[in-house]
């Protein structure tokens, strides 16, 4: 027997027992887990099978489950009344009922693409939920990197990343809300862990968590969501670990890590993970793991079309990130380009006295009201003169 074929069996073995050890509750957490009974999950509309029907996980009417959040913005909209933007805001015109962690279920069974993408702020998570075409949105700790400029995720400390987390949630109505867990907040203790889940729940206004590792979250997994928080891991490409990763390099190319990465999301699967995030690994790895899954949807980036969705940076795959582009983005838009080209013009435009337009960036007054300005204006400027003259003869008078 070769040894890759003896070290796989040896990860697997090793995988089993430890499950085996807390196995006892398991049918129970896989309930919770990925058979969530929260308010507003109402089953999806109960049609057959099929590959090429629409994919109708947003489809419901936003109702009585509207959040507060949503009230909120709703709020808001009254009170800034200004000039109408091209196209009315996605909060206007609530279409979508709130995405569960059950219609994520439903669309892993019936093999239905999961879309995910990120946000970072306010402005990002509206352009996602004004597609009305996203079911998860990832507060992805790549924010970091992308809209605060560190070198890595690992630098963001937690208060800096709530404050993200907060913008995208005003943004955010009808897609599952997931937040990464930064670096540092969960490695200390699982009860530290906890807490710092809850805060992400509590002051981030998130739905749900995501980790980043394998078989060592595992236990730290089982606990979140025996207390209610749904779970999401990371495995492949874990950008947290770059340094000890040797860089933003692939990940399961060997028998034996491919081997380390599907008894991971084994072990993540029965600790009650809702969803894996597969990152930069080989495509027939993605599909074999994901096919491999009961319960677990796995999300790939950079792992093939195999996966039960797929995840992109929102500034990736609009080509607003020109630091690095890793293969696996692919760009829809170049937004940079586009942004810095409209910004060149605007201040052209300012040199030339082309903008403002009078009558159209400007705001008009009643011609009487004006008059009646110039009148008291001018009998100012007069006194004004009147005191400056006085001043001036005093002056004289005192050198
Ligand atoms: N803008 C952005 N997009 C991301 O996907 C992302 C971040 N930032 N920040 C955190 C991590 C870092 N990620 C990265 C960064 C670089 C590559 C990259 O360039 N990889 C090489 C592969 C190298 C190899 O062959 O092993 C590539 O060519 O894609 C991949 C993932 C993914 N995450
Ligand atoms: C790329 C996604 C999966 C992520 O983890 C992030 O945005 O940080």
């Amino acid at each position: 027997m070769s040894t890759s074929r003896q070290a796989a069996q040896r990860l697997l073995r090793q995988a089993i027992s430890a499950e085996a050890k807390t196995r006892t509750s398991v049918g129970v957490l896989h309930a919770n887990a990925c058979r969530p009974n929260l308010p507003g999950s109402e089953p999806v509309a109960s049609s057959s099978h099929s590959q090429t029907r629409r994919y109708s996980l947003l489809a419901k009417p936003a109702g009585s489950d509207s959040t507060h959040r949503a009230a909120c913005t709703c709020a808001e909209q009254k009170r800034f009344s200004s000039r109408p933007a091209e196209a009315p805001p996605s909060h206007s015109a609530p279409t979508k009922r709130k995405v569960t962690l059950l219609d994520i279920a439903k669309a892993k069974e019936r093999e239905e693409p999961i879309t995910v993408i990120t946000a970072h702020d306010y402005a990002s998570a509206s352009w996602a939920e004004r597609s009305q075409a996203v079911d998860i949105t990832l507060v992805g700790d790549s924010l970091a990197m992308v809209a605060c400029g560190y070198q890595s995720t690992t630098e963001i400390t937690l208060d800096e990343f709530l404050y993200h987390c907060r913008a995208v949630a005003r943004g955010t109505k009808s897609s599952l809300l997931v937040a990464d867990m930064p670096f540092g907040t969960y490695h200390e203790s699982d009860d530290i862990a906890v807490k710092n889940a809850v805060r992400i729940i509590q002051e981030g206004h998130m739905d749900a968590v995501k980790i980043e590792g394998g078989a060592e979250v595992a236990d730290l997994v089982r606990r979140l969501t025996n207390y209610g928080i749904p779970v999401m891991c990371h495995i492949g490409l874990t950008p947290q670990r770059q340094s000890a990763l040797g860089g933003y390099r692939v990940q399961g190319k060997t028998s034996q890590s491919a081997m380390k990465i599907y008894t991971d999301a084994k072990r993540l699967e029965w600790a009650g993970a809702f969803a894996v995030v597969l990152e930069a690994i080989p495509s027939q790895l993605a599909s074999y793991v994901t096919q491999k899954l009961d319960a677990m949807a796995t999300i790939g980036i950079g792992a093939g079309s195999g996966c039960s969705g797929q995840v992109l940076v929102q500034l990736d795959m609009l080509g607003g990130f020109d630091r690095f582009v890793p293969r696996f983005a692919k760009q829809y838009l170049n937004v940079a380009e586009l942004a810095s080209s409209a910004i060149k013009t605007y201040s052209q435009e300012i040199k030339t006295r082309k903008f403002p337009i009078e009558g159209t960036h400007t705001y008009p007054m009643k011609l009487s009201e004006w008059e009646e300005f110039l009148d008291h204006a001018i009998s100012f400027d007069e006194e004004l003169e009147a005191m400056d003259e006085k001043i001036k003869e005093q002056a004289s008078k005192m050198v």
